[in-house]
C-alpha cells in the first residue's frame, strides 16, 4: 500500500523534468505526481495514458481504460462485480481534468466533473506489464522421473467426498501436474458420476454424459477396440476441446491395457528451447480435425479447428495442446512451402512427446479414478486381451477452474 505524501510539481518545473526523462514519451502535457512512501510510485499523465512507475518498468494505462475501469458506485456494482457504466458513451478523447493522490488512491476527475479513484495495488495487479510478465497458471512440468519424485500423497474417496481440505488438496494437484487420482472409489459408474461432481460439471457429448466401454466396436472409433493407442489428447474435434478426461476401470480381466501419460506441456517447452521458430509454427498454423460417424446407430460430422500449440498472447504461455494423430483431417489451411515447415515442427514435437522418460505408464486397477487434463496432458494405451471396462466422463474446464479459484487457487 503506498500511504504517502505528494507533490505536485508545478508547470515550470514540468518542463525540466521533461527534458531529463530519459527515453520515456513525449509528455506534452499534465503534470507529475510523486509518491514517497515505502512503496513509492510515480505517476506521470501523457498525451493519451497515465504512466505509473513503481519499482521495475513504468505502466501505463490508456485514459479510455481508466474511465471504463472506474471502480465507483455509479460505473461499477460491487455487489454484481459488474460494470455499469456503458462504454459506448465514454469520449475516446477523453483525459483527465485534474489528479491527485489522497490517502492510498489515485484521484482523477473527469472533464464532466465525474471522479475516479484507483489504489495503486489495484492499478499494480491490473497492468498489462505486470501481467505480461506473471504466470496465468503456474504447473510443475513433469517427465517420468520427475512426477514419480514428487510421491504426490494419494486423495482416498471417503475422506475427498466429505473435507473440503482434500478436494482443495485435489485441485491443486490437478492445476500443477495436470493429472490427480482418486483412490477407493467404489467400482460402479455412479460413484464414478458422484466423485467427478465434486469437482465440476459433467460435459455431456456425443458419447454420452457418463459413458463405460468395452471393446464393443459400438462405435465408429479406435477407442472402442483392444488395439493400442498412441498417445493423444481427445475431442480436438470440438472447437473447444473437453477440458478434462476422467477415466475409471472397472474392470479387467486379462493382460496389457495400462495406461499412457504424456505431459505435453513439457514436450512444447522442450521444442521452444530448442527450436523457437518451429514452436512459433505450431503456435500459428491452423489445422483441422475430424470426427465421422456412420453406423447404425451414430451419425456425427464433428470439426474442429486450431493450431497444434496454443499460447496467450500477452505472455506466450502455453494454455492447450491439440494433439491427435488419428484424428487430425486434411491438411488444408497452409500453402505448399508452410506444409513442409509444419511437418518439420511437428516431428520435432513428436519426437520429444515419444521420449520413453516422458512416458508415465499406469495401470489403472478398478477403484483408482484419473482426471486428466485434457489441454496439457495426452494419453493412450497399451493394447490388451479380455473383458476390459472402462467408464469415465469429460468434465467442463471453466467448471473446474472455478472451482480452484474459488478455493483461493490461482488458475
Ligand atoms: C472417451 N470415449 C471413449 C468416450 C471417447 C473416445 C473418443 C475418441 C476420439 N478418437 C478422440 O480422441 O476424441
Ligand atoms: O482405453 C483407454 O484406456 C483409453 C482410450 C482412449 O483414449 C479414450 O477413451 O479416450
Ligand atoms: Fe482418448
Amino acid at each position: 500500500m503506498f500511504r504517502a505524501f505528494h507533490r505536485v510539481v508545478s508547470p515550470s518545473l514540468r518542463q525540466a523534468q521533461l527534458l531529463s526523462a530519459r527515453t520515456e514519451p513525449r509528455m506534452s502535457w499534465g503534470y507529475m505526481l510523486q509518491l514517497r512512501s515505502a512503496a513509492s510510485a510515480t505517476f506521470r499523465l501523457l498525451e493519451d495514458s497515465l504512466e505509473v512507475s513503481h519499482g521495475g518498468t513504468p505502466m501505463r494505462f490508456n485514459y479510455v481504460w481508466l474511465r471504463d475501469h472506474c471502480r465507483s458506485a455509479s460505473s461499477y456494482n460491487s455487489s454484481t462485480h459488474q460494470r455499469s457504466l456503458d462504454t459506448g458513451s465514454i469520449e475516446l478523447t477523453v483525459r483527465p481534468e485534474s489528479s491527485a493522490v489522497e490517502d492510498d488512491q489515485l484521484v482523477l476527475t473527469w472533464p464532466d466533473g465525474h471522479v475516479s479513484k484507483y489504489s495503486l495495488s489495484w492499478l499494480a495487479k491490473n497492468s498489462y506489464e505486470g501481467r505480461k510478465k506473471a504466470t496465468e497458471q503456474p504447473r510443475v512440468l513433469w517427465n517420468a522421473n520427475i512426477y514419480q519424485n514428487a510421491s504426490i500423497s494419494s486423495i482416498k474417496w471417503d475422506t475427498f467426498m466429505s473435507c473440503d481440505n482434500e478436494l482443495k488438496k485435489f485441485l491443486q494437484n490437478y492445476l500443477l501436474y495436470g493429472i490427480a487420482f482418486v483412490d477407493d472409489v467404489p467400482t460402479t459408474v455412479e460413484a464414478t458420476e458422484e466423485v467427478t461432481q465434486r469437482v465440476s460439471l459433467i460435459r455431456e457429448t456425443t458419447y454420452g454424459r457418463m459413458w463405460s466401454f468395452t471393446s464393443d466396436f459400438s462405435r465408429g472409433d479406435t477407442a472402442y477396440s483392444q488395439l493400442a493407442l498412441d498417445r493423444h489428447t481427445d475431442t480436438t474435434y470440438f472447437q473447444e476441446p473437453c477440458g478434462i478426461q476422467v477415466f475409471h476401470c472397472l474392470r479387467h480381466e486379462g493382460t496389457g491395457g495400462r495406461t499412457l501419460l504424456v505431459d505435453g506441456f513439457y514436450a512444447a517447452e522442450k521444442l521452444r528451447q530448442r527450436s523457437p521458430e518451429k514452436f512459433e509454427l505450431l503456435c500459428r498454423v491452423p489445422i483441422r480435425h475430424e470426427y465421422i460417424e456412420n453406423t447404425d446407430n451414430h451419425r456425427n460430422h464433428m470439426m474442429g479447428v486450431g493450431p497444434v500449440l496454443n499460447v496467450y498472447s500477452w505472455n506466450n504461455e502455453l494454455y492447450m495442446i491439440r494433439y491427435n494423430n488419428y484424428d487430425r483431417s486434411v491438411i488444408n489451411t497452409i500453402p505448399h512451402d508452410t506444409v513442409q515447415r509444419w511437418y518439420i515442427a511437428h516431428r520435432e514435437l513428436t519426437t520429444e512427446l515419444r521420449r520413453p522418460e516422458n512416458e508415465l505408464w499406469v495401470k489403472l486397477s478398478p477403484g483408482k479414478v484419473i482426471f486428466i487434463d485434457n489441454w496439457r496432458v495426452l494419453h493412450g494405451r497399451e493394447s490388451f486381451t479380455g473383458l476390459r471396462q472402462l467408464c469415465g466422463c469429460y468434465l467442463t474446464r471453466d467448471d473446474v477452474l472455478s472451482a480452484a479459484r474459488c478455493f483461493g487457487l490461482q488458475a
